[in-house]
This record gives C-alpha cells, sequence and structure tokens, in this order.
C-alpha cells in the first residue's frame, strides 16, 4: 500500500482508528488504517490544550520538521500530521513488536549478540542523524521501537535539534542518559548522542543505568563519572562503554569507530554470501 499522499489536506476521516497502542505524556497513539489504501501506521493524537500547558509547541514543531525528512531504516518514519480544533494528529509509521524498553524490562537485560546488533544500528541511525546535524538529545529504551523484524526504530524527536545548540527547555524525566555538558547546561553538539548510546549499551548489558540514583545523586555520579560495570560483562563490551563514557566529548569514540569496534564485529559480522567464502577460502 502507499504511503499517505501529501497532495491534498489529510483529515481523521481517512482513517479506520484501531486499538491503543499506548499513551505518552500529551496524548495517546492509536493503531490505525487509512481508508482509500489500507496503508497501516500508528496516528499519534496530542490535544492543543495540554500542549499549550506543557509549552511544548516548540518541541512538537520540531520533532514534526525533522522527522518528516528523515529517510533511515532504524528511524521511525513521520509521514505527515494534520489538526482539527482541539487536536494535532501524527501520521507515524507502525512498530509491529513494540515498544523496547518493555522488552527489556521483561528479560531484565539482554544478550551480548542481542545488545551488540541493537547498538550497531543505534549507531547506523546516529551517523545518518549527525550527517545531518541533528542531534537527538534523548536516546533512551522509552524512545526505541521494534519494527515487524526485529529492527530497532529510534522515535520520539521532540528533544532534537540541529547542533550546535544550548537548551532552552527545562529538563523533565530521568537524568540517568543525561552527559555532563547538558547538566551543566554549556552549549554542546552530536557527541551528546555518543554519550547515551554509552549508557544504552550498560543499561542493554546490565538491565539498569549505570548513574541511576536518587536525582541529586545521579548528577553528581555523571560528573564524576563515578559508574561500575559488573564482572559478567565481557572486557570488550566493557572497552566500549569506557570509550562512550567519557566526561570529554571530543574523547568520546566516534560512530564510525563503534560500528568497527571488535564487541560490534564479533557479534554482527553480516553472514559471508558463499562467493564471498569462496573468496576469502582462495585468499588463504
Ligand atoms: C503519545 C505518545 C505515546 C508514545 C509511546 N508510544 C509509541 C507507540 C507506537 C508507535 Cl509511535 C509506532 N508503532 C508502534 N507499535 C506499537 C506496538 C506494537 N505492538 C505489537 N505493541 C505495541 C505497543 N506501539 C507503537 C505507542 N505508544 N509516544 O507518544
Amino acid at each position: 500500500p502507499q504511503v499517505p499522499s501529501n497532495s491534498k489536506p489529510m483529515h481523521l476521516g481517512m482513517f479506520e482508528i484501531g486499538r491503543p497502542l499506548g499513551k505518552g505524556k500529551f496524548g495517546r497513539v492509536y493503531l490505525a488504517k487509512e481508508r482509500k489504501t489500507g496503508f497501516v501506521c500508528a496516528l499519534k493524537v496530542l490535544h492543543k490544550n495540554e500542549l499549550q500547558t506543557g509549552r511544548v509547541e516548540t518541541q512538537l514543531r520540531r520533532e514534526v520538521e525533522i522527522q518528516s525528512n528523515l529517510r533511515h531504516p532504524n528511524i521511525l518514519r513521520l509521514f505527515g500530521h494534520f489538526h482539527d480544533s482541539k487536536r494535532v494528529f501524527l501520521i507515524i509509521e507502525f512498530a509491529g513488536r513494540g515498544e523496547l524498553y518493555k522488552m527489556l524490562r521483561k528479560a531484565g537485560s539482554f544478550s551480548e549478540p542481542r545488545a551488540a546488533s541493537y547498538v550497531a544500528q543505534m549507531a547506523s541511525a546516529l551517523a545518518y542523524l549527525h550527517k545531518k546535524h541533528v542531534i537527538h538529545r534523548d536516546i533512551k529504551p522509552e524512545n526505541i521501537l521494534v519494527g515487524s523484524h526485529g529492527e530497532i526504530k529510534l522515535s520520539d524527536f521532540g528533544w532534537s535539534v540541529h547542533a550546535p545548540t544550548n537548551r532552552r527547555t527545562t529538563l523533565c524525566g530521568t537524568l540517568d542518559y543525561l552527559p555532563p555538558e547538558m547538566l551543566r547546561g554549556d552549549s554542546h553538539g552530536e557527541k551528546v548522542d555518543l554519550w547515551s548510546l554509552g549508557v544504552l549499551m550498560y543499561e542493554f548489558l546490565v538491565g539498569n543505568a549505570p548513574f541511576e540514583d536518587t536525582p541529586i545523586e545521579t548528577q553528581k555520579r555523571i560528573v564524576k563519572l563515578n559508574f561500575k560495570i559488573p564482572d559478567f560483562v565481557s572486557a570488550e563490551a566493557k572497552d566500549l562503554i569506557t570509550r562512550l563514557l567519557r566526561l570529554d566529548p571530543e574523547k568520546r569514540l566516534p560512530l564510525d569507530q563503534v560500528a568497527q569496534h571488535p564487541w560490534i564485529l564479533k557479534h554482527c559480522s553480516k553472514p559471508q554470501t558463499a562467493r564471498e567464502k569462496q573468496r576469502n577460502n582462495h585468499q588463504r
């Protein structure tokens, strides 16, 4: 089925609304199907009055502007948007297997091969964003969905901006993923996403975030880089986490080196085609 056409204005009547998929701070998401084409999508419904009181219109406008122009297999597509007198509607790609954080909570933690596959996909999505000088700034399990083939889909660009920048909006929600430069309110660039990728990788493997504590203690531990990696985590995984969790943004491992890190290559090397096997055997 075709993606909804942008040629004529969209409206709610174009969609058959299905079951609720989830709810966030400012609205809900429903399964939806465009009547004409049968195209299945997720419809995020946000209430204008709540957006006004929450003073999040700017973030919503930025989310729509940025996410509509992104095309990457590990970034959730935003196909379009429309509004009526009371609500704003976002037409979003439907991720067939749902929210990653629910899988993480259920599993407790992920195996190293599974975590490595997710870190590699995140590195690919972030490399694409950073090439466009977009920083996500809110990488965490709650903002990652899983597609019907098990691939991950980075979503929720409400905090994304064009780099470099400094924050003007008050932080809310968990501090666990914030790099020291954002905690201090300093100007910051794309490397904030490298720090969050290190926190994400730690949480995949350990089951909780590295600086998890009370909000005050978490901030103290972040700026002092006070975290410990349990012994059950392999040496290669420890090495990659410590190369991402660096106080100095310039010292964090660049994304192209994340993709080439031994821990990633060990778990994510593409299965060789018969021809590649044949070629490698001849070269031996
Ligand atoms: C408001 C608001 C709610 C949320 C969190 N949220 C995201 C979804 C969601 C989206 Cl945007 C796209 N595809 C989804 N697929 C699922 C899903 C699939 N299964 C099998 N189970 C679920 C759940 N959820 C999707 C729902 N809620 N952000 O802002």
